[in-house]
């Protein structure tokens, strides 16, 4: 073995004893979870979209393929890969088919793609996509910026992708943006919030993710929110996606989890931002969702040594260290 391939792999043997006794104690130490609080967890992984949607130089396909195969060995169930949005706007997710056909899709893992119209279905199907999530938005500003339309229009092209997605037997995810608020037309209002999940509910959407797409939400905003939208949709339709720009993320998900939510979206090495919400930061990261809830005795069939390990492969590549907390702690023991 490589010298250097043989330090790597002795301080992964390291991270791994140290990361197992400090989670298992963590654990320990926590007893039961809340009865309030639901036992399990599905985390979403989007870091190879969302995560990586906003990086200036582009990704090797062949990195982003290597990334998502570490990630579906982690026991993620989850993982947004791509999207097949226009490549004149996000260049980054251009290669969207070559990343779809090239990863190894493991048994039980469900890898979806963004889809923003039926020229992106119609892609998106001959690349072999067995899940989409459609994306609207709450406010006028955000939606015209992101996609080109008004929420109106939106609707309707998203009600024509999710039925003829539904038709061909695919799963239809559903994301909203701006929850806590939007970048150009600050707050929002809650009622706002429910009117539009309850549309993508009624379009068939298995699921409804609500996006604080800038992280400015914190767990009063959110709980106003969440109060709002779980009139309308049961919590078991619902997952959070909280972006960690000041810092609320973390607190924001508990409020959700203690509204019973059990699906929270996140990314690796907290890579990402959105590429029409200047300002905003990274999804909250993985490694630090996954610690939270292991230690609150939160299952998420998650192994966080392998995220850590796929966080630090990526954040090789892209020459930067990982926003994630947890990850730097760990890797400092
Ligand atoms: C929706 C459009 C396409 C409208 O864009 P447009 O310019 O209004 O559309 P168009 O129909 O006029 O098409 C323009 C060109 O793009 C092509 N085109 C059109 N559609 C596709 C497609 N699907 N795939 C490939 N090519 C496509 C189309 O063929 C045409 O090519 P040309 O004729 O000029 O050569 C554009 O605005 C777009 O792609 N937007 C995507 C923006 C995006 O990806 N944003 C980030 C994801 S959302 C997000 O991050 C938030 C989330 C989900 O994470 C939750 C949260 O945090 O809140």
């Amino acid at each position: 073995m490589a010298p250097f391939a043989f330090g790597m792999c002795v301080r992964y043997c390291n991270i791994s004893v140290k990361c197992m006794n400090i989670v298992s104690r963590n654990s320990a130490m926590a007893g039961k979870a809340r009865p309030s609080f639901p036992q399990k967890v599905r985390i979403v992984e989007v870091g190879p979209r969302d995560g990586l949607q906003n990086e200036p130089g582009i990704v090797p396909t062949d990195v982003k393929i290597k990334l998502i195969d570490e990630l579906s060995k982690s026991g993620l169930k989850s993982i947004e890969v791509t999207s097949f949005v226009s490549p004149k706007w996000v260049p980054q997710m251009s290669d969207h088919a070559e990343v779809l056909q090239h990863i190894t899709k493991h048994p039980g893992v469900n890898y979806s793609v963004l889809v923003p119209n039926m020229k992106g279905l119609a892609r998106a199907i001959e690349a072999g996509a067995e899940e989409i999530a459609i994306f609207g938005a709450v406010s006028e500003s955000f939606t015209k910026k992101n996609i080109n339309c008004t929420v109106a229009q939106s609707n309707e092209i998203f009600h024509e992708v999710a039925k003829a997605a539904l038709d061909k037997g695919l799963r239809v995810r559903g994301y909203i943006s701006c929850v806590c608020g939007c970048p150009y037309e600050g707050a929002v209002h809650p009622t706002a919030v429910a009117k539009a999940a309850y549309s993508l509910y009624n379009m068939g959407c298995y699921e409804i993710s609500l996006g604080d797409t800038i992280g400015v939400g914190t767990p009063g905003t959110m709980r106003a929110m969440l109060e709002e939208v779980t009139k309308f949709i049961p919590v078991d339709k619902l997952g959070v996606h909280c972006h960690d720009t000041y810092g609320q993320a973390l607190a924001n998900i508990l409020t959700a989890l203690e509204f019973g939510i059990s699906v929270v979206d996140s990314s690796v090495a907290g890579l990402g931002g959105c590429p029409y919400a200047s300002g905003a930061s990274g999804n909250v990261a993985t490694e630090d969702v996954v610690y939270m809830l292991h230690g609150m005795g939160i299952e998420t069939g998650v192994d966080l040594e392998k995220v850590i390990e796929a966080g630090e492969y990526i954040c090789g590549v892209l020459s930067r260290p990982s926003a994630s907390k947890v990850s730097r702690a760990l890797s400092k023991l």
